[in-house]
């Protein structure tokens, strides 16, 4: 059994974990992390767990669980991962972020973007980029993973195989993103109100968003130099999903089968990434509660433009089923191990 802990295992990701992690079935979550209910019965926290999950919230003591668990997932803010983790730590586990704290290389970039000052730039080079469809190799021999980011999972892989094949021109990117309000975790927010998110929606941190610079540095090096793009995140009144819609200029005259020979090309064999039938674009409703991606594209001949379209689970895909997936990278498990759920409907 693979020993975990989870510090943040109060917030929607965390939750999300637990989850996935009690039909994983070679995975026992032996640390919950709280800072808000330590000594408080998990299940009083979140009632799905009753009668599933009898322990009681911890702290958040990261020295003290890595003597006790084999792997520690972080789904906590921005900045607690790398003011918590040091050599001695790594040493005996391995730690999976689900926070930004090591997703961008640059430091000085991280911290503009973020407005934080980064408290182990030293883990920096080490850490490995999570997403497992491009970076598997590497993943299984980390001990710093950094999960991604759920808006740039969801751009990533959409745009991914077209930017490397150098079919579209990756500076002429323009990411429109939506988001259900499970995107913004559990913490009580007057922007996610009922009567603020409810009949509405808006695009927020246009131009700012943070996960502006870790699309560009990780389609950069698909691109094999640095780009910028325009990337504009929406906030949809509903609990969870991501759709991106993405525009690019094409670079050369291709048809439909040669755009989707690409796409095959590097997903034919993904197990979690779909690429739809010709027309038919993704929607968040089918890949509800599962860890997959769908993704589609349509080439405009008017104006030699092509759009990608995208969709994702945030929770899953975009965050708690994407580290589950990097965990059994780890630990040499099948892959897909406690990730093979069927997405729900309605
Ligand atoms: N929600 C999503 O779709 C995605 C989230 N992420 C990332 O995952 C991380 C968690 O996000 P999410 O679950 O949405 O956030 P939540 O706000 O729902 O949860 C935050 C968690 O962190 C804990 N926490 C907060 N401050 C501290 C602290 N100082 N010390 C210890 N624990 C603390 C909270 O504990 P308590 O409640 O007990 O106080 C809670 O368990 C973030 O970095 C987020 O960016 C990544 C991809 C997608
Ligand atoms: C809807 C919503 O608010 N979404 C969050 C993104 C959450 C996430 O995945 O971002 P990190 O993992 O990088 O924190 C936001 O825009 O900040």
């Amino acid at each position: 059994m693979i020993k975990v802990g989870i510090i943040g295992a109060t917030g929607y990701a965390g939750q999300e974990l637990v989850r996935l992690l009690k039909g994983h079935g070679n995975a026992e979550v032996k640390w919950f992390g709280s800072r808000s209910y330590i000594d408080k019965k998990y299940a009083q926290v979140y009632q799905n767990m009753f009668e599933i999950v009898e322990d009681t919230c911890l702290d958040d003591n990261m020295e003290e669980l890595a003597e006790q668990v084999d792997v520690i997932f972080t789904a906590t803010p921005q900045g607690l991962c790398a003011s918590m983790v040091n050599e001695d730590i790594l040493s005996k586990v391995k730690i999976i972020d689900l926070s930004a704290d090591f997703r961008i290389k640059d430091v000085s970039v991280y911290e503009e973007w973020y407005g934080l000052e980064h408290k182990s730039p030293q883990f920096l080079p080490e850490a490995v980029y999570g997403l497992c469809e491009i970076n598997r190799d590497k993943i299984r021999q980390a001990r710093l993973v950094a999960n991604p980011g759920c808006y740039t999972t969801c751009s990533i892989l959409t745009c991914y195989p077209l930017v490397k094949e150098g079919i579209i021109d990756a500076n002429t990117l323009i990411i429109d993103a939506k988001s259900g309000t499970s995107g913004a975790g559990r913490g009580a927010k007057l922007d996610n109100l009922f009567c603020e998110v409810n009949e509405n929606i808006k695009a927020y941190a246009v131009a700012t968003h943070r996960h502006t610079p870790e699309i560009e540095e990780q389609l950069g090096y698909a691109a094999g130099k640095e780009i910028t793009l325009n990337f504009t995140p929406h906030l949809v009144p509903m609990n969870r999903g991501i759709l991106v819609t993405v525009y690019a200029s094409l670079t050369k005259q291709v048809s439909y089968e040669e755009v989707k020979a690409v796409y095959d090309k590097y997903y034919g064999k993904e197990q979690f990434i779909r690429v739809l039938e010709k027309d038919v674009n993704p929607q968040t409703r089918w890949v509800e509660g599962s860890n997959y991606t769908d993704i589609n594209f349509k080439i405009d001949p008017r104006t030699n433009r092509i759009v990608l379209m995208g969709a994702i689970d945030n929770l899953v895909k975009g965050a708690a089923g994407q580290a589950v997936q990097n965990m059994n990278l780890l630990f040499g498990e099948k892959e897909s191990r406690g990730l093979e759920l069927v997405p729900m409907f309605p």
